[in-house]
């Protein structure tokens, strides 16, 4: 009698509560698990700080491993993230654009490298204790959804992936919530049950980007000019990666009226203010587009759109104008609309696909 194959599935450990807990349900489901931890970043002096791959989050997955009774390897992947990551938040900041590296480490490194290595050790799948779910539909093509516990939802940073992607990834934990996840790491005995979040980028150390910018690209900061729409000065700003559009204080400019960021002009260095009425866009552009199906599913749709990771949806429509780029022409004005930043196209719990936003107009 032939016996049944058993699955092999990678999971992507970070030591925090919700990878340990993916894992965990993988192991109940009887899947051959292993697990795996990229080093990321270090920095003499802040390897405690660093939120990725401390001392300590890399003790805390080895116990979690132990105690699943599963492999454990550490994958060095510090030159690649410091190039590509890093190098890519600070090219960022040089275009004047305010970047999201994660979704750069999630495309190149997390379903880049350790998928491929995940591949050729054999497994299936990469797993990743994300909020998010992937379902196929009746035509085997797989659907990226919002985790149905909203208020952790990260369907927005796996919008970079494709087919090829979600169909060598499991997401465990996308269908409970967080408190259920802490119950669950709670009953699987996992060390990690009561680790608190993480928020901040993993490589800041919980310092300033502002001062990580100063240490290790200090060419990025060039102070220059205030003006207004008019081009009249109104004071000197310390460099345009120190502002995001729609900031209003901290610009050191005393004026009757509030005013606010509402550009940046990179190619004269200046930051230009305006009132509040100036902030209001009713169009992005964006480019290039990632489509979880490969293609849009029309010309022009209807959709809700994330600005960022932290946005509310917008009721917008995205019209597609070459299969790479889109216009989204929102139903209202937005406020903040920031280059650098994706966009994310919703329609209900499905990600339609998603694109970094390169400029902003009123129509
Ligand atoms: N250093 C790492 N090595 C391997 N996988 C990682 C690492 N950091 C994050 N991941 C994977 O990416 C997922 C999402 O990362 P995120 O930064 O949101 O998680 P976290 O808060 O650090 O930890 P967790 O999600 O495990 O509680 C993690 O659940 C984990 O699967």
């Amino acid at each position: 009698m032939e016996t049944p194959r058993i699955r092999k599935v990678v999971v992507a450990m970070s030591g925090g509560v919700d990878s340990s807990v993916a894992a965990a349900l993988l192991v109940e489901q009887g899947y051959d698990v292993v697990g795996m931890m990229l080093r990321l970043w270090s920095e003499p002096g802040k390897e405690d700080l660093n939120r990725c791959c401390t001392p300590d989050a890399m003790m805390m997955a080895r116990r979690v491993a132990a105690k699943l009774g599963i492999p454990f390897y550490v994958i060095d992947v510090r030159e690649k993230f410091r190039e590509w990551v890093v190098g890519a938040f600070i090219q960022g900041y040089m275009a004047g654009m305010t970047p999201n590296p994660c979704l750069v480490c999630n495309r190149r490194i997390r379903w880049g490298v350790l998928l491929q290595q995940a591949l050729s050790l054999g497994a299936e799948w990469l797993a990743t204790g994300h909020y998010a779910r992937i379902i196929q539909d009746e035509r085997g093509q797989f659907l990226l959804l919002r985790g149905l516990d909203t208020s952790k939802d990260q369907s927005y940073v796996l919008s970079v992936l494709g087919q090829e992607e979600l169909r060598h990834t499991l997401l465990p934990i996308g269908e409970f919530t967080k408190p259920q996840v802490r119950d669950l790491a709670r009953k699987f005995g996992l060390p990690v049950a009561e680790r608190s979040e993480s928020q901040d980028l993993c490589f800041l150390a919980g310092e300033d980007y502002r001062d990580f910018l100063m240490r290790h690209a200090p060419e990025v900061i060039r102070p220059g000019l205030i003006v207004n729409r008019r081009g009249e000065v109104l004071g000197e700003h310390k460099g345009l990666a120190f502002y995001t559009i729609g900031q209003r204080k901290g610009l050191g400019i005393a004026t009757s009226q509030p005013l606010y960021v509402v550009d940046k002009d990179i190619r004269q260095n200046l930051l230009v203010v305006g009132p509040q009425e100036d902030l209001g866009k009713r169009v992005l552009h964006a480019a290039p587009v990632n489509w979880i199906l490969g293609e849009p599913p029309a010309e022009q749709f209807r959709a809700q759109v994330k600005i960022r990771y932290t946005a509310s949806p917008l009721d917008a429509t995205v019209v597609v104008e070459t299969p790479q780029q889109v216009r989204v022409e929102f139903d209202q004005p937005v406020r903040d609309i920031t280059p650098g930043q994706r966009a994310v196209f919703y329609q209900d719990d499905i990600v339609l696909g998603g694109s970094m936003i390169i400029s902003t107009s009123m129509r």
